[in-house]
Formats: structure tokens, C-alpha cells, sequence
């Protein structure tokens, strides 16, 4: 068994509880573990992929991971992209069981696997749930992935990147960005940056147009908050205009910090095929907001904080409702404010003049596409399917 720490992530505290926490309770069980820590930024996916070289093929292994979402998508990236077709096929490669010690920053992927109760979620019971489900050998459940590649204008693929756990652009891209801008900053820690950066960007409209693709075996569905249920989309997905304030999917997770449910309908009405959950806010279904002026924009924040603040009420966003005023509420029945559908995937193409809907963001990873480009993300297949990523998650 191998474990990789991230010594730097989320408050650094990772080492230490390794120490007073994690290697007691892995000795208790006689069992023994590698640690090795990382010492810069990739070095975790070269960590991974020597370990998994010293196994027969079609073996399989198992890693704990201390650190945070990004720490487990540099080993996802590092496993799976030298064997990724332009289709997001994976040729064969050693099935891995993940158990995760949350010691990152918003450890989206574990608090979605262990939502937390009031309970704090730096309590070592809390933070040990993984690790003790990977010791007991009690159940674990499937690592969805999404590959999203970037195409340039003559459609040559120019960059390819792996999430586990969320891909986006607009103003969670731009968020991302500016929070790693931020990153060190004594006057913001913790989760307090990612609220700077989107006071700072919340007043942005990004010009794009998308196009949504079918789940395999299934078709694009939307959440209509009247029924409380999946339908046939209100109107064609082959090409939804922008501008888009929110452009957003998850897999894995209903939320991306502790108590932020971005998409919460993955838990409420979990998905029975292979899909992901996609929320959009297009400032212009909102019936106050007339164009794209510097009124209309101001006038828009407030829909577009009520929705953010509202993830953090139980992902009651995805219910709001707009009435005439362009206020949004649970109540009536207006046009849903947030757009939140099923897909297998997604075309973003930006306009080439705007150069803010040209970030994509995967599991805090920015990457840009060039103008003229666009990015195309779908879901990964593995050629042999018995072959895939596992997360340790028994809930108590
Ligand atoms: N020894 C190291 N020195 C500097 N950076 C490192 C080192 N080891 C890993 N990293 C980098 O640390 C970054 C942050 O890790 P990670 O994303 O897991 O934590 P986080 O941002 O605190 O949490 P979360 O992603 O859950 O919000 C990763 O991008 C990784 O490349």
C-alpha cells in the first residue's frame, strides 16, 4: 500500500496528522504503508505512476491520498492521459482503489462520499472515515471522470486535461484563476479567498455558445423544479447562445466545499447511467434584464449571489423560480433561474473578442483555449470496464 502526502495543502497540517492519526491507525490494524511525500507541484501523478509500473498489468492497487482535489487529480491525470484516445477511451491500465485523508483546502470529492454534520470537519474521527473504510475492506464506489480536450480553430487539438471532480468556465473558471492569484495571502486563508475572488468577478458576462451531448444510451435530460424530476430539455441543446454568468459540471459531487451544493440534485436524484450534472445562469433569462448593459449587469449580481448563496442552503438554488420583479423564489411558476441538466458532455465555444470565456477550469487546474478554439468535454470510458478508479467511502 502506498500513501501520498501533500505536506502543503489546505492549512499543512496533513504531515502531522499523518503522524499522530493516520499511521496508529493503519499499525492497528497490522497492516503497513509506503508514505512518501511530495515535494513539488506534479510530483503526486509521478509518485502514482511509478508505484503502479512495479505492478504486473491488470493488477490492481491501492493509494491513499493525503491532500485536497487537486493533489487526486494530478495522479488521475498522470495515470490516465498517456493512455487516453481523442474519445476518452483508456486502454488498460491497473484498476486503483483510492482511500483519501482530507487534508486539502475545500476536499470537495470527500465531503460529497462523507457530507459533514455540524460536526466540524477538522474532527479526526470525521477525517479518518476513508481510511477506516479501506481497513475494514467495506465498500467503495466508482471514480467517474471527465476528459475535456481543447480544440483550436482548425480544430487541432492543442491541450487535454482529466477531472474527477469538476469542469467549468465562466465565473467558477474565473474564480479559480483569481483565487490562485491570491494563493499566500496571510489576510485570506482558507476557503476566504475563493469569496474574494468572486467579489472581484462577479460582475463579468462571458460570450460563449455551448452545445450539451447525449449521455451514452440516454438522452440530454433537465431539471424542472415544478415536477422535482429529469424531463426532455425546455428547449433544443444542440446550441444554447450565452452570455453565460455560470457554466458549470460535476461528477462524483454534489458540492465543491463542505457545505457549497453546486449541483445537489447528484444525491437528491442521483443519476442511473453514466452522466454528469451541468448548471448553467444565463443572465438573460432573467425577465429584469433587457440587454447587456453596465445597469443590466449590476442588476444581475443580485440573482447571481442569491444562487451561489443559496448552494450553501442545501442546493436550494436549483428550486428558485424568476417572478416578474426578476427576483427569484422557490414559489410560482416562472422560468427556472438556473438551468441545471444530465449530459454526457459538452461543446464551450467561446467568442474569439472575449477573452474571459476562453478560461477553463478542471479541478482548480486553469487552462485557456485560443481564439477561434473551443473545448470539448465528455466522460471517460475504460476499454475494459471491470478496470477503473474506486474511492473507499462506507458512510456510517
Ligand atoms: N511539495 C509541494 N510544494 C508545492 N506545491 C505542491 C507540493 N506538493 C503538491 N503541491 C501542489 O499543491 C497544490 C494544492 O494541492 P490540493 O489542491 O490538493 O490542495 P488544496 O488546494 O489546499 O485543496 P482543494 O483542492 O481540496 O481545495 C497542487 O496543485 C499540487 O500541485
Amino acid at each position: 500500500m502506498l500513501l501520498i502526502s501533500n505536506p502543503v495543502c489546505g492549512d499543512k497540517s496533513g504531515p502531522q496528522f499523518l503522524v499522530e492519526q493516520v499511521l496508529p491507525l493503519i499499525s492497528s490494524y497490522r497492516k503497513s504503508v509506503k508514505v512518501i511525500e511530495t515535494t513539488h507541484t506534479g510530483h503526486a501523478g509521478v509518485i502514482a505512476q511509478e508505484y503502479l509500473a512495479t505492478l504486473e498489468p491488470e493488477s490492481s492497487a491501492t493509494i491513499i491520498v493525503s491532500g485536497g482535489d487537486g493533489t487526486l487529480h494530478e495522479i488521475v491525470n498522470a495515470l490516465c492521459l498517456p493512455y487516453i484516445d481523442k474519445n476518452g477511451v483508456v486502454a488498460p491500465i491497473p484498476a486503483v482503489s483510492f482511500a483519501l485523508i482530507p487534508s486539502g483546502t475545500a476536499n470537495a470529492l470527500y465531503s460529497t462520499l462523507f457530507p459533514p454534520s455540524s460536526h466540524a470537519t477538522d474532527n479526526p474521527d470525521y477525517k479518518l472515515k476513508s481510511i477506516r473504510s479501506l481497513m475494514d475492506s467495506s465498500s467503495s464506489v466508482p471514480l467517474s471522470l471527465q476528459h475535456t480536450v481543447i480544440l483550436d480553430g482548425g480544430g487541432v487539438m492543442t491541450s487535454q486535461i482529466i477531472s474527477a471532480v469538476v469542469t467549468s468556465t465562466s465565473l467558477h473558471a474565473a474564480i479559480l484563476h483569481t483565487a490562485e492569484e491570491l494563493r499566500g495571502r496571510e489576510d485570506l486563508p482558507g476557503l476566504m479567498r475563493f469569496k474574494a475572488a468572486a467579489q472581484q468577478n462577479i460582475l463579468n458576462w462571458y460570450k460563449s455558445q455551448i452545445m450539451l451531448i447525449d449521455p451514452v444510451g440516454g438522452k440530454v435530460a433537465q431539471y424542472n423544479p415544478n415536477t422535482h424530476s429529469f424531463q426532455s430539455p425546455a428547449q433544443p441543446t444542440s446550441s444554447l447562445p450565452g452570455p453565460f454568468e455560470y457554466f458549470l459540471s460535476t461528477i462524483n459531487v454534489d458540492r465543491l466545499e463542505p457545505h457549497f451544493q453546486i449541483t445537489p440534485l447528484f444525491s437528491k436524484l442521483p443519476p442511473t447511467e453514466a452522466s454528469m450534472d451541468l448548471v448553467v445562469v444565463r443572465p438573460n433569462r432573467n425577465p429584469r434584464v433587457l440587454s447587456d448593459t453596465l445597469d443590466d449587469r449590476t442588476r444581475f449580481v443580485e440573482t447571481a449571489t442569491t444562487v451561489l448563496q443559496s448552494a450553501y442552503k442545501e442546493g436550494k438554488h436549483v428550486e428558485f423560480r424568476y417572478q416578474s420583479d426578476g427576483s427569484c423564489s422557490e414559489e410560482g411558476s416562472g422560468e427556472p433561474v438556473v438551468e441545471y441538466f444530465r449530459c454526457g458532455g459538452w461543446e464551450w465555444t467561446p467568442e474569439p473578442t472575449d477573452e474571459l470565456a476562453q478560461l477553463l477550469c478542471a479541478d482548480g487546474a486553469i487552462l485557456k483555449i485560443g481564439d477561434g478554439g473551443k473545448a470539448s468535454c465528455r466522460l471517460v470510458t475504460f476499454t475494459n470496464p471491470d478496470i477503473q478508479f474506486r474511492v473507499f467511502s462506507r458512510r456510517e
